[in-house]
């Protein structure tokens, strides 16, 4: 199903705090910390389920009572309305303690879900572009699933039968000292297999839900290209990668039940073995006259009883390894740094103030990664508010990464960048944001209605201003023709549009928002010539409002603007008008040149053309 915005809105802003709940590193206080506000429930459940239980146990007696008054021609309505009430509260009881933990379990696994949705969504770029998308799905779906067994089901079975251990070995003691020495040493052996088994229960839990996260990042690679998957027959290679992740996923869940395996029957084990030391020693003493028959007769009982905590409290200890395995996985994602909370539900997505915003780099060094060269060195340059500026210069050379400064997806390593005369890092980042539109180079489309996609950049927007946008990036014809307009669900990433189509949608969100800067990342690249000559008019008439800044392979895109940047290898190469460069820059004569354009057609045309021609018909530039 597709996400609507205000779904995402509502993922973004999610009411827990993301930064609350989980910062300890122990995954068991982490575990705990999802019970927060569901402890009392928790505990309700639990002793719901305990009386359940143990008023199953009292059924057995009534019976017999009902069969005796059965013999004893008494009347035995008593004794059934007794049982029936009996096995009837019980069911009751425990039906109510299931449906109490059951309940606290879902919402441990939301209290998850919201927490680390609400994280990801803040997660710095850096840190994003190191996960695969598929691997952090896989956390939130798989990993917190994990924790619904986990959290409430193992947490009420350590507490019971811990209590119950306890309870039965305090009897133990009461009879006989001696023999409770000869169970304790026998059982001590259980808690070396366990403390053996449970890390190796928890460590096969971690690497099978790697490879969970593994299987979902491959999936997604094949679904997030799928027809070039098919068009370069490439199925099979890409069945077996999944296999491989599915297989490992496999390997590890069956080691991990190995292990289980063994700590479960150790614990069996171990019980009988202590039986017969017991069944032995004990012997030995009553033959001796240390012991009467009647107490050991009692301790053997005992444990029996013993058993059954015994073997669940090892099933919930392990149980809890596979929690602490996911509880890691989702922490790994909770320790990265986030951007910080300004994001409030229903804060406006608008700037705050209108008018256009002067940008300045200055001496503005930058690397993605420490270990990488930079990609900005000493970067400087000035756009005046309400100038159109256009960046150009080889692939590679930077320029994208002059918008993901600006949008502050990254911090320079030293120099300055200033919006509207301020240092980019004294704006608080929401307004920031706010008051730039940013049309990106790819995927500029997200799933769900065309209307979903223009109201992404402001969701208060009336009817009025959403046609308005949509006559100004030329979609009205689209949104006639399309059988229910507005409301037409565009596929997975807008794949039921074409290229230039999900451009100017991307452009009519850009305008939607009434941008005070407005960032165009080869936003016009896929369009028709006539289409791409009027959008660059209707953004030439922003200037009242709006800063502009684009960047341009086909200079047909830049020639109207005040000032062309040519960036080179990270640093700015030259400036000015494109008159000027084609006299000063070799490099601006090369990129004319290699891309059809010679210097002298080039001479005739200019801005003044460009608004001068009102005819629809191919752009000037593109007829060269
Ligand atoms: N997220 C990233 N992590 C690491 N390196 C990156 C990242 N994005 C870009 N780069 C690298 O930074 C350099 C500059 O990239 P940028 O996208 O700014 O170039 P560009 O001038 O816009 O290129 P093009 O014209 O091809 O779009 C490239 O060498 C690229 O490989």
């Amino acid at each position: 199903m597709p996400v609507s915005t205000e779904g995402l809105e509502a993922m973004i802003v999610a009411g827990a705090d993301p930064e609350a709940g989980v910062p300890a590193d122990r995954p068991w206080r982490a575990l705990l910390g999802y019970t927060k506000g569901l402890r009392r429930v928790l505990v309700l459940g639990g002793t719901l389920s305990l009386v359940g239980g143990a008023a199953g146990l009292a059924q057995p007696l009534a019976a017999a009572a009902v069969i005796d008054s059965l013999g004893e021609h008494r009347s035995v309505w008593t004794a059934v309305v007794l049982l029936t009430g009996l096995v009837m509260g019980a069911g009751v009881i425990s039906a109510l303690g299931y449906y109490l933990l059951e309940r606290t379990a879902e919402s441990v696994v939301l209290a998850a879900r919201r927490q680390l949705v609400g994280r990801i969504l803040r997660l710095r770029m850096r840190e994003v572009d190191e996960f695969a998308p598929g691997d952090l799905m896989s956390r939130v779906t798989a990993d917190t699933t994990l924790l619904r067994q986990v959290t409430t089901q193992s947490l009420v079975q350590l507490a019971t039968n811990s209590l119950m251990l306890v309870g039965t070995i305090v009897l133990m003691a009461v009879v006989d000292l001696p023999l409770l020495g000869v169970t304790a040493a026998v059982v001590a052996v259980i808690g070396v297999i366990a403390a053996v088994m449970m890390p190796r229960i928890r460590q096969a839990t971690l690497r099978a839900q790697e490879a969970v996260g593994a299987m979902g990042s491959a999936l997604e690679r094949v679904l997030g290209a799928f027809r070039t998957v098919k068009a370069a027959g490439a199925e099979t290679h890409e069945y077996d990668a999944i296999d491989t992740t599915a297989r490992a996923a496999w390997k590890q869940g069956v080691l991990e039940a190995k292990w289980q395996a063994i700590a479960g029957t150790s614990t069996g084990l171990s019980l009988q073995v202590a039986f017969l030391a017991v069944l032995g020693v004990g012997g030995a003493r009553v033959a001796s006259g240390g012991l009467r028959v009647a107490e050991l007769i009692a301790f053997l009982l005992y444990l029996f009883y013993l058993a059954e905590p015994l073997s669940e409290l090892v099933q919930a200890i392990s149980q809890l390894q596979v929690g602490a395995a996911a509880v890691a996985r989702i922490q790994q994602v909770d320790r990265l740094p986030i951007e910080p909370a300004e994001q409030r539900r229903g804060a406006s997505t608008r700037p705050a103030q209108p008018g256009p915003a002067a940008i300045r780099f200055d001496r503005v060094w930058f690397g993605y990664q420490e270990t990488d060269p930079a990609v900005h060195r000493n970067l400087s340059f000035q756009v005046p508010a309400g100038s159109t500026a256009a960046f150009v210069g080889p692939s590679g050379a930077g320029k994208s990464t002059i918008f993901a400064l600006l949008e502050r997806f990254f911090e320079p390593n030293s120099g300055k960048i200033e919006v509207g005369g301020r240092a980019i890092d004294d704006w608080k980042l929401r307004r920031l944001r706010a008051m730039i539109s940013y049309v990106e180079q790819d995927a500029p489309v997200l799933s769900g209605s065309l209307l979903d996609n223009l109201l992404l950049a402001d969701q208060s927007a009336s009817q009025e201003q959403v046609d308005d946008a949509v006559r100004r990036a030329r979609l009205t014809s689209l949104v006639e023709r399309l059988p229910a307009g507005l409301d037409t669900m565009v596929g997975h990433r807008g794949t039921r549009l074409s290229g230039g189509e999900r451009q100017r949608v991307a452009i009519a969100r850009a305008f939607l928002r009434r941008p005070r800067i407005l960032l165009m990342d080869e936003a016009t690249a896929n369009l028709d010539a006539i289409n791409e000559r009027f959008l660059i008019e209707a953004i030439d008439n922003l200037r009242e409002t709006t800063t502009v800044l684009t960047i341009a392979h086909r200079l047909s895109t830049v020639v109207a603007a005040d000032q062309i940047i040519v960036v080179n290898n990270g640093t700015v190469d030259a400036a000015g008008t494109h008159q000027d460069l084609l006299a000063s820059s070799e490099l601006y004569r090369t990129l004319a040149q290699t891309q059809l354009l010679t210097a002298e057609s080039l001479a005739g045309s200019g801005p003044q053309q460009t608004k001068q021609n009102n005819e629809p018909g191919p752009h000037p530039h593109r007829m060269l």
